[in-house]
């Protein structure tokens, strides 16, 4: 590790530490990330020229080749200018031994430097406080004594690093990172160190809390209160079960977070409660044990003395028949502890072996008892234990109290009723698992169940929420038709024309403001219909109340759908019908293939839960992640030239453009085209996707949307992906190549490049550039997307649109938003537009603001499946009839995708280093002979200054598809990758 001075980890006791202890138990994957993190050791510095997927890439850290052309000397020094700065950052260490920190440290305030949120640009002054283990800051100090913070961070759950030449510190808090100059030397010493206190004594605070939570089996804690303990609810006090539902994981926003969290948290109640009883079942099972062996020594004297009073005649034929019973009965069912079958199968003799054999059976997590709970057959009760262990009846009513058999007979009804309490214990707690199975899969089910599971929920935890939800609902109603009424009467006195969607704005917030707690989360993993939705809300809601507020969400989502269609929105559930049937009455959703391809990856995801990603990252704050090859688990099955075929998945909207003669509705089109290329990423922060191999290419041809996509990765240092599609009614085209930023907790990503697509039919030419993305809580159990800035759109015709994508926050409840604006060449607003990345896009303002794009229905077990829509399932599918036709370079040939999309993770890991260290070596050889890769499909052209980012662009060379029509590629010596 070239300099970097390791004084850091994660919160010790939060994020990671679940991890790493997994980690130890975890050989395959601890030699993994050994490996890994010796690669990374291997790697290059360079805190700016960072790229997307953080892959192996070190050949200049192991290339043998001591003189290089004289060209890269100064690429030489460069990396080592770039080295020496990634080493100056320090992150602050959490304590592994969090003792001595429960004194409230002193309180620090004082005038720091704060860089502005967004663009990270400038530096203002701000009045900060540092309390308690948190850090606030306001323009003024006035404002922290009123107690109006402008923001404050909680420093036991952020990662912060320190650079001390410059005085810089930086606090990745999840959401925001901070970004903060101290005056001097002194300052920034003292600084620093109060900021380690604080931090101690926070994590110090929050591991307790978590350790009085884990002592005090929850039912104590109500779900509710629970979260708010956390006031981030990340750091282990949240768990929450639902994949990429990124709003449940959005701690501080509060709307909706009371249902979405609900369930989640109910599980983790159930659960807890749960051990707490297994636990003192387990207790129960070891004393019916030892009562068991003592049994077993007086079933031994009683046998003995039987057999005596048999030899002397003083037992009846009947007796001696059911105690034969008996022992053969206890030979049937403990075969496996009795030796010798001719033995009577309780002999003291046995006591101290198989009481061992018990006791690993007891004590052994796996052994069948522990994991046979959910399976235990429910007719499997106390009476039947009885049968199994006791003597009959009839020999009992004939002992006396005197009798050997009257000892056994006392510790034999003693132990029935230990075992009738043990297996009560165990129905209940089956009882209680289904509901915390149901509670979790009701959580990511989709939305046609969900009258059915409020009801079914809400008969433990929620029937409030439910009430709650309904008064809401029914309120809602009636509002509605009071507006409804009002609306028409206006409308018939007035006739004013109202275009789309019959109701105020206002109507619609009310809506939103009283359902939200329930409609988001009933119709959320279905469709996408959501709080921004503008569908009618009267046919929605005389549903509702047509059902008896027990609405059925998928029929809601199907008058969302018909609305989006009338209002000519674009959405593939809709126009091309690929997804789930939302028929009510069908009671599987049926999937309906419109093209031949598959509906579903050969495999689901592989856990990540064993590894320790901070870990890996850990050193790498400051690093250029380019260079750090990463664990192939946290890969998707699909590589970032198949990711960025993606953005084609709702074309229908260029084909629109290309038909509507309008030329601000074109750009309204186009605006919505470009947001849906983010539609996806909302379910897809798990995983990255693979790095493609210099030469490696993807194509993507799509007769029923009409167009076809051709990639190539055409640069490796820095990574840039070309790509080009055309169809009747347009032309896309792009290069990108995408700057990582590693905070500590997150991720940023900043593809660089221009966006192009021209619609010939009009002449039209729009470019536009993307926004940043974010990859929060990386080493928390979920990790989010966020992406911000303005992404501005502009045409040959001198049509502008300006979209800017907020930054989530934690006081409002603008994440995920998109809002802009279209303008004419003299800048005055034509439209405006509104939504939220993932959620959809609206163009106008209320009442008759339409739907012009939303993202179809992903697939039902899309968290299985790295949250594929059906358009990613199908990416990486290789036909038969495509096997002979594709270019060996393409995508669906790369083996380590293939065997990671096949659940073959070791194989996938293997083969993707062995691919990482072909490439290398086919660099080291190029340099050697001073050849250049020169891209097969794609030219640079116009590189005026190297300096210039985005001087460089890669424009296709036509020459693909012609060469795949004369079936070129076989005789064209194309680079071998695999
Ligand atoms: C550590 C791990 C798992 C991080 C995962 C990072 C993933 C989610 C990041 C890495 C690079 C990102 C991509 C970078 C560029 C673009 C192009 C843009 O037009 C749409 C979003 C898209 C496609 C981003 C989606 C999210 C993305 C794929």
């Amino acid at each position: 590790m070239s300099g970097l001075r390791q004084i850091a980890t994660e919160p010790e006791s939060l994020d990671s530490k679940a991890l790493d202890g997994k980690m130890e138990r975890s050989p395959r994957l601890r030699h993994h990330t050994k490996s890994h993190s010796e690669r990374i050791s291997d790697s290059e510095l360079s805190t700016e020229t960072n790229s997307l997927s953080a892959e192996s890439n070190n050949e200049n850290g192991r290339s043998p080749v001591k003189s290089t052309p004289s060209g890269l000397d100064l690429h030489q020094q460069v990396k080592t200018k770039q080295r020496r700065r990634g080493a100056e950052w320090e992150i602050i260490d959490s304590f592994k031994n969090l003792q001595g920190g429960d004194q409230v440290p002193s309180t620090l305030e004082g005038v720091l430097l704060k860089k502005r949120k967004w663009p990270l640009k400038g530096w203002h002054k701000r009045y900060f406080v540092l309390e308690k283990g948190s850090l606030m800051y306001a323009k003024r100090s006035a404002d922290l004594a009123r107690g109006k913070p402008h923001g404050s961070v909680d420093l036991g759950l952020s990662v912060i690093s320190a650079k001390r030449r410059r005085c810089r510190i930086d606090i990745d808090a999840e959401v925001f990172i901070y970004h903060i100059k101290v005056k001097s030397r002194e300052e920034f010493g003292q600084w620093l160190e109060a900021l380690k206190e604080h931090r101690q004594f926070r994590q110090q605070q929050l591991q307790s809390r978590e350790a009085a939570q884990k002592m005090v089996a929850s039912p104590v804690l109500s779900p509710c209160n629970r979260d708010e303990m956390s006031p981030t609810g990340v750091g282990g006090l949240h768990v929450s079960t639902s994949f990429g539902t990124a709003e449940s994981l959005m701690p501080m926003s509060r709307e909706g977070s009371l249902m979405r969290s609900l369930k989640p948290s109910r599980a983790n109640m159930l659960l807890s409660e749960s051990s707490a009883a297994l636990e003192q079942l387990n207790n129960d099972i070891v004393s019916a044990q030892e009562r068991l062996i003592h049994l077993v020594k007086c079933a031994g004297a009683w046998s003995h003395s039987s057999d005596s009073q048999s030899t002397t005649g003083n037992i009846s034929p009947a007796t001696k028949k059911d105690r034969k019973k008996f022992v053969l009965r206890r030979k049937k069912n403990k075969s496996n502890t009795s030796t010798n079958s001719a033995e009577p199968p309780a002999s003291a003799s046995m006591s101290e072996s198989e009481s061992a054999n018990i006791n690993v059976a007891l004590h052994d997590k796996h052994s069948p008892l522990s994991c046979s709970i959910p399976s235990l057959s429910p007719s499997m009760n106390g009476s039947s234990a009885t049968e199994m262990l006791a003597p009959p009846m009839s020999d009992c009513n004939m002992l006396s109290p005197t009798d050997p058999g009257h000892d056994f007979l006392n510790g034999a009804q003693d132990l029935i009723g230990r075992i009738t309490t043990c297996l009560r214990t165990l129905n209940h707690e089956r009882e209680r698992l289904k509901l915390v199975i149901e509670t979790a899969t009701e959580t990511s089910s989709i939305s046609s169940r969900n009258g059915a599971t409020l009801q079914r929920d809400g008969g433990v935890a929620v029937p409030s929420m439910v009430a709650s939800l309904r008064c809401a609902l029914h309120m809602a109603v009636q509002q509605n038709n009071e507006l409804r009424a009002r609306l028409q009467k206006i409308r018939s006195e007035a006739e004013v024309a109202i275009e789309g969607p019959n109701l105020t704005m206002s109507l619609e917030l009310d809506l939103n403001a009283s359902a939200r707690l329930g409609h988001h989360s009933l119709s959320y993993s279905s469709s996408c219909v959501s709080q921004s939705e503008f569908f009618d809300a009267k046919e929605y809601l005389t549903d509702v109340a047509a059902s008896d507020s027990s609405s059925d969400a998928s029929e809601t989502e199907m008058e969302g759908e018909n609305e989006a269609e009338e209002e000519g929105s674009v959405s593939e559930a809709s126009e091309m019908g690929n997804e789930a049937s939302n028929d009510p009455e069908s009671p599987e959703p049926v999937v309906k293939c419109t093209t031949g391809r598959r509906t579903k990856l050969p495999a689901p995801k592989p856990s990540t839960e064993d590894l320790s990603l901070w870990n890996l990252m850990k050193r790498n704050i400051g690093k250029d992640l380019s260079k750090v090859s990463m664990p192939v688990v946290l890969n998707e099955p699909i590589g970032m030239l198949q990711r960025l075929s993606e953005e084609l998945e709702y074309s229908e909207l260029l084909d629109k453009a290309s038909e509507t003669e309008d030329p601000y509705e074109r750009m309204v089109l186009i605006a919505a085209f470009a947001v849906s290329a983010y539609g996806s990423s909302h379910v897809r922060a798990g995983h990255k996707p693979f790095n493609p191999l210099l030469g490696e290419t993807y194509e993507c041809v799509r007769e029923d949307k009409g167009f076809k996509y051709i990639s190539e990765q055409v640069s490796h240092h820095p990574p840039i992906s070309a790509c080009y599609a055309s169809s009747e009614n347009f032309e896309f085209w792009q290069d990108i190549r995408i700057k990582t930023k590693f905070w500590g907790k997150s991720m940023e990503f900043q593809p660089l490049g221009t966006v192009n697509v021209r619609l010939p039919r009009y002449e039209d030419h729009y470019r536009w550039n993307k926004v940043t993305t974010c990859v929060h809580n990386l080493f928390g159990g979920q990790r989010w997307v966020d992406q911000y800035g303005d992404l501005i759109i502009t045409n040959n015709k001198g049509i502008r649109c300006k979209l800017n994508f907020a930054k989530a926050s934690y006081w409002s409840s603008n994440r995920y938003e998109v809002v802009g604006s279209v303008t004419d060449p003299d800048g005055k607003l034509v439209h405006h537009l509104f939504g939220k990345w993932c959620e959809g896009l609206y163009c106008g303002v209320a009442p008759s603001a339409r739907c012009v794009w939303r993202p179809g229905a992903l697939p039902e077990d899309h968290e299985h499946y790295y949250g594929f829509s059906r358009f990613a399932i199908e990416l990486n599918d290789l036909e038969p009839s495509l096997v002979d036709v594709l270019p060996p370079t393409d995508s669906r040939f790369r083996p380590d995708q293939r065997l990671l999309e096949e659940g073959n993770v070791p194989g996938a890991e293997a083969s993707k280093l062995q691919l990482e260290q072909a490439q290398r070596e086919r660099r080291i050889a190029n340099e050697q002979r001073g050849i250049k890769h020169e891209p097969r499909w794609f030219r640079c052209t116009a590189s005026n200054s190297v300096a210039d980012e985005d001087g460089e662009k890669w424009e296709f060379a036509h020459t693909y598809w012609d060469a795949r029509a004369q079936s070129k590629f076989r005789d064209m010596n194309l680079i071998r990758l695999w």
